[in-house]
């Protein structure tokens, strides 16, 4: 067993697929035993027999709230009940996938594993994965906030029900998703069938200085012989651009930086605008420095490290990307421009 547990956040508005995609891994994950915490609104609980089917299957469901909200704390006592079987011997695991409501806002849930203490040193947070349902992503985004944050926290989008809508449906789901969350790959999925390493140990929390913006979707067809195609970003036909969603991600983009400045401008950031910073992650380049300096948070939790070296001191760019809502963009343009060295 592994010391540190794997988490996984499932998130997406109701209907979108998460227990659907539960089940694909479940009946395909092998016997490496996992945890799995169910947050349900009321009694309705998911297939269970199937959750249950092996002995390698942890399932704890928590029900009647929450987790964002009414049932937090509970949420932290769940968490670390698991935790307390698992020292005894009582219960096997080395991956937890938390599955929350609907309804549910992931900053508060991603929060706890950052505030806890004792979930700090036990668990790393691998991975925010949000499904978003291609047919009602539009009407949901229009009529819930909440389906904006889903979007906007998540490290990789699992774009589901493509198969019943039209190309131009795709496209502008596309378009609208891209525009609230720049940073996240999009796959596109049908019935859950998404192989285990594509949402699974991808590492979104480490500071790496991978693709800060995607290009494009994949296409994933498990078992397919071709299992992935990759699919260029196309313009959301006309006619369906008039989206006024608050969460959205913003690009900032400039040469070298002076370090000092930059601190400070991040610091005042966060400081400032921290509570409407769902995602935040910058590859920079610093003045006289031959290594990328990788930051990234969640809020106001933020993480600085130094990365791999630039292949060539020309080549060297700062690229800063921030999911927020009601952000001063102008406002923050012109003082990330400011930290020019
Ligand atoms: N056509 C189609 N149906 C899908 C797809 N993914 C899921 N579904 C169906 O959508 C319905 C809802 O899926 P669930 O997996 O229960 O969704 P959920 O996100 O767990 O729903 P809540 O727990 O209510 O939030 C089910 O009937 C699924 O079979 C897909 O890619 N295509």
């Amino acid at each position: 067993m592994n010391d540190v547990v794997s988490v996984t956040i499932l998130t997406g508005f109701l209907g979108a697929g998460k227990t659907t995609l539960l089940n694909y891994f479940l009946t395909h994950h092998g016997d490496a035993p996992v945890a799995i915490l169910e947050n349900e609104f009321g009694a309705v609980n998911i297939d269970g027999a199937l959750l249950r089917g092996g002995d390698s299957v942890n399932v704890v469901e928590l029900s009647n709230g929450c987790v964002c909200c009414s049932v937090r704390g509970e949420f932290s006592a769940a968490l670390n009940e698991l935790l307390d079987k698992r020292a005894w011997g009582d219960i096997q695991f080395d991956r937890l996938i938390v599955e929350t409501t609907g309804l549910a806002d992931p900053g508060p849930v991603i929060q706890t594993f950052f505030v806890d203490e004792r979930l700090r040193e036990a668990m790393r947070l691998d991975a925010v994965i949000a499904l978003t349902d291609c047919q009602h992503v539009q009407r949901q985004l229009d009529e819930h906030p909440v389906a904006a944050a889903q979007i906007g926290f998540a490290d990789r989008i699992l774009l589901t029900k493509a198969d019943l809508c039209d190309e131009a449906q795709v496209e502008a789901a596309l378009a609208r998703i891209h525009r609230i969350n720049s940073k996240a790959e999009i796959l596109h999925i049908t019935n859950g069938e998404c192989p285990a390493e594509l949402w699974l140990d991808i590492g979104a929390f480490e500071l790496s200085d991978a693709n800060l913006v995607s290009e494009g979707f994949h296409i994933i067809r498990a078992g397919a012989e071709q299992p992935q195609r990759f699919m260029p970003f196309r313009q959301a036909p006309q006619g369906q651009r008039s989206w006024d969603d608050a969460i959205q991600a913003h690009v900032f983009e400039a040469g070298r930086l002076d370090l000092k400045k930059i601190g400070a401008f991040m610091e005042q950031c966060i400081e400032t605008y921290g509570n409407d910073m769902l995602r935040y992650k910058g590859v920079l380049a610093i003045a006289d420095n031959s290594q990328r300096l990788v930051v990234q948070g969640v809020h106001k939790v933020v993480g600085f490290d130094y990365g791999a070296e630039w292949e060539s001191p020309d080549g060297a760019f700062s690229r800063l990307v921030i999911i927020g809502r009601y952000l001063p963009v102008d406002e923050l343009r012109a003082g990330f421009a400011a930290t020019a060295a």
